[in-house]
């Protein structure tokens, strides 16, 4: 057990709370090894691999993150912009604004957001929190379906660091939010004013990520989470069964993933003659390599050469002010109990009881 990088003696004053907004990560430019560097990290992480570690040691330095990396750096190139990875710039984004609505709502709370693979690195991001004060923490991945690949992964990291850490700050973690209200008041919004601008297709894809389907096998609800979404957005756009479909995407390796397909629904439904189809990802919150490459441009041009006329792809919330209201409305029902509207009257007692139980701390020899 290391001391505490800045201990805080604050027994008795009411903790500062901090929200903290975790992405899965993104490498940091889109070079061959700077790929590399993410991938080995990404794919090195048990709960997003389930292959016994010495077999999968082998695939992934022998042959994987040399095929890969060069081939993913070209496909990151093309949807890189001049302020970086789009995952990256969204998510910075979405902290700032959910900042600046929990202040407005008169909630005293630091947002911050960190990455679970590459910068900044959820560790730094949480020993800087704890360093800055907050003596409570609610992990808010930016994951609206659960699963044990993307997820748990995160908890696995914040439980990690803080068995290091002496003065552990309380800690909240939000599961999921597949089915709330507001995040699928968001997505309806996005596609009813996408669709009043545009049309309507023939057909709407809301396309998920994919995991292996042993997962599901195994217990993961991610599979279900992404179906309730479906329908309850479907619900929301008044959709009949037969306007939409729910496929999975991005799959990696030779295993079966989660099906249908996208890639291959695309097409079937351009070969099947419809005209137009539409392509939303509603388990992608944010814009980034998944949706903007493999949806927004391969997808494309798998549905044209199938046969089909026209093809729409519905960006991701990013920073649509419906889903920082969402974001906004998950904290705040996670944040109940921990007081974060002080009046000066509350803030001024609890400074005070700080500095005593400083002085207190001083008085044992306690390490400053
Ligand atoms: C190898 C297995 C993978 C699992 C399982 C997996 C699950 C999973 N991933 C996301 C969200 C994202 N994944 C992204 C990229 C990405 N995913 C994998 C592999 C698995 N994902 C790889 C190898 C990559 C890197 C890109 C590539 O080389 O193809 C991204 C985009 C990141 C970006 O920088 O833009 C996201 C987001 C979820 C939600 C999920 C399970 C539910
Ligand atoms: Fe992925
Ligand atoms: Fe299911």
């Amino acid at each position: 057990m290391r001391p505490d990088k800045e201990p805080s003696y604050t027994h008795g004053a009411i903790p500062k709370t901090a929200v903290l907004l975790v992405n899965l990560g993104t490498p940091q430019s889109p070079t061959a090894p700077a790929v590399r560097r993410y991938l080995k990290e990404f794919l090195w992480d048990p709960r997003v691999v389930e292959i016994p570690r010495a077999v999968w040691w082998c695939i992934l330095n022998g042959i994987i993150l040399p095929l890969r990396s060069a081939k993913s750096a070209e496909k990151y190139a093309s949807i890189w912009t001049t302020d970086g990875s789009p995952l990256k710039v969204h998510t910075e984004r979405q902290a700032k604004l959910l900042r600046g609505y929990l202040g407005e709502r008169g909630h005293q709370v630091e947002v911050a957001h960190a990455m679970r693979y590459g910068q900044p690195a959820l560790p730094d991001v949480l020993d800087k929190l704890k360093a800055d004060g907050c003596d409570r923490i609610l992990i808010l991945p930016a994951y609206p379906q659960y699963s044990g690949t993307t997820t748990a992964s995160v908890f696995d990291v914040v439980f990690r660091h803080f068995s290091r850490v002496r003065n552990v700050p309380e800690l909240r973690l939000v599961k999921h939010y597949h089915d709330h209200e507001a995040y699928i008041l968001a997505l309806k919004k996005s596609i009813q004013n996408y669709w009043d601008l545009n049309g309507r297709p023939d057909k709407l894809v809301m396309s998920f990520h994919g995991v292996p389907k042993r997962t599901l096998m195994l217990g993961d609800p991610y599979h279900c989470e992404c179906h309730k979404t479906a329908r309850l957005l479907a619900r929301q756009l008044q959709l009949s069964a037969d306007d939409y479909v729910v496929t999975f995407q991005s799959r990696f390796g030779k295993a079966e993933w989660l099906q249908p397909y996208t890639a291959p629904m695309l097409q079937t439904l351009g070969k099947e003659g419809k005209r137009r189809v539409d392509v939303v990802c509603p388990g992608f919150v944010s814009d980034c390599l998944e949706t903007l490459e493999e949806i927004a441009m391969e997808g494309k041009q798998e549905f044209l050469h199938a046969g089909g006329k026209e093809f729409h792809y519905i960006p991701c919330l990013n920073e649509d002010p419906a889903w920082i209201t969402a974001l906004a409305e998950i904290t705040e029902q996670h944040l109940i109990g921990w007081p974060t509207m002080l009046t000066p009257a509350m803030q001024a007692e609890s400074q005070a009881e700080a500095a005593v139980s400083r002085q207190q701390a001083l008085l044992h020899g306690a390490e400053q």
